[in-house]
């Protein structure tokens, strides 16, 4: 898993104040861990709208914990809040994210520049969780040079180079299907063992490379098969996967 990863492909930024223990060092109790994401998104969500602080109360509401629990959670992190204000969005944020290990930058290079590579270049949320998109690299020489979302689209055959100068950790296959292998070959290659496959088709790795595979259309055909048992007078669906919060 890249949390794993080795300190140097990840670039550390300044955190607010020194850092401390992970929560396995800590003993935080799993359970409570696997709240903290939950956590961590409602209060992003707050810190969207601009909001400083909120009630243990409010967050529990929000996130469908037990407010004890909650405060109970966030007491393992060091985090009690202050009466009558309650818990200050920002610096949670920082708290929780600390613990997760999301306080550094992880950089990201997307193959493919066509609709989806554009896409997801130009979306801004990767940016604000940690994830640095570094390079955006093609085949086509009628794309090289366009400037996407600020950057300027480079020669796949610089992919080696890129991985090396910009620290890419994880690597984005947006081409087609025919090119996918190729490419993350190539990026296995250069090093890099994280790959996030938007191309319909299976990737082969060697063993150490961690490959994640995301295909609407398989989401899309889920919600399909229940809409469809709606129709045909099936309770409703029961989504395994669904938001939790
Ligand atoms: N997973 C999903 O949910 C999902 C959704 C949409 C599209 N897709 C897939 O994403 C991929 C891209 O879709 P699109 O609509 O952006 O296609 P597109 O044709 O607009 O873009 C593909 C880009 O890949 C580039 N390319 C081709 N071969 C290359 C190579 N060897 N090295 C580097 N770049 C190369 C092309 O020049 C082009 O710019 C397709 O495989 C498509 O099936 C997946």
């Amino acid at each position: 898993m890249w949390l794993s990863r080795p300190l140097d492909r990840r670039q550390e930024r300044t955190p607010v104040t020194p850092p401390s223990p992970r929560p396995r060092d800590r003993g935080i109790p799993e359970a409570t861990v696997a709240r903290l994401p939950v956590y961590l998104r409602a209060l992003q969500a707050l810190d969207e709208r601009g909001i400083p602080t909120v009630s243990s109360e409010h967050l529990a509401e929000t996130t469908g914990v037990n407010s004890a629990k909650l405060r109970k959670d966030l007491s393992h992190l060091g985090s009690y809040g202050t009466r009558g204000v309650g818990y200050d969005v920002e610096y949670l944020i920082y708290q929780i994210s600390r613990e997760l290990g999301l306080t550094q930058d992880w950089s990201v290079a997307i193959v493919g520049v066509g609709n989806l590579g554009r896409a997801l270049a130009n979306y801004g949320g990767f940016g604000t969780r940690g994830f640095r998109i570094a390079a955006l690299l093609d085949a086509d020489e009628s794309v090289l040079g366009d400037r996407v979302a600020g950057l300027a689209v480079g020669h796949i055959d610089t992919l080696a180079d890129v991985v090396r100068e910009e620290n890419v950790s994880i690597g984005v296959i947006a081409t087609p299907a025919a090119a996918a292998q190729d490419v993350c070959d190539r990026f296995v290659e250069a090093g890099v063992t994280s790959v996030l496959n938007f191309a319909p088709v299976v990737l082969n790795v060697p063993p150490g490379v961690d490959v994640r595979k995301v295909d609407l259309s398989i989401e899309l055909q889920i919600l399909a098969f229940h809409e469809q048992r709606k129709a045909d007078g099936h309770a409703g669906p029961d989504l395994v996967g669904g938001d939790p919060a």
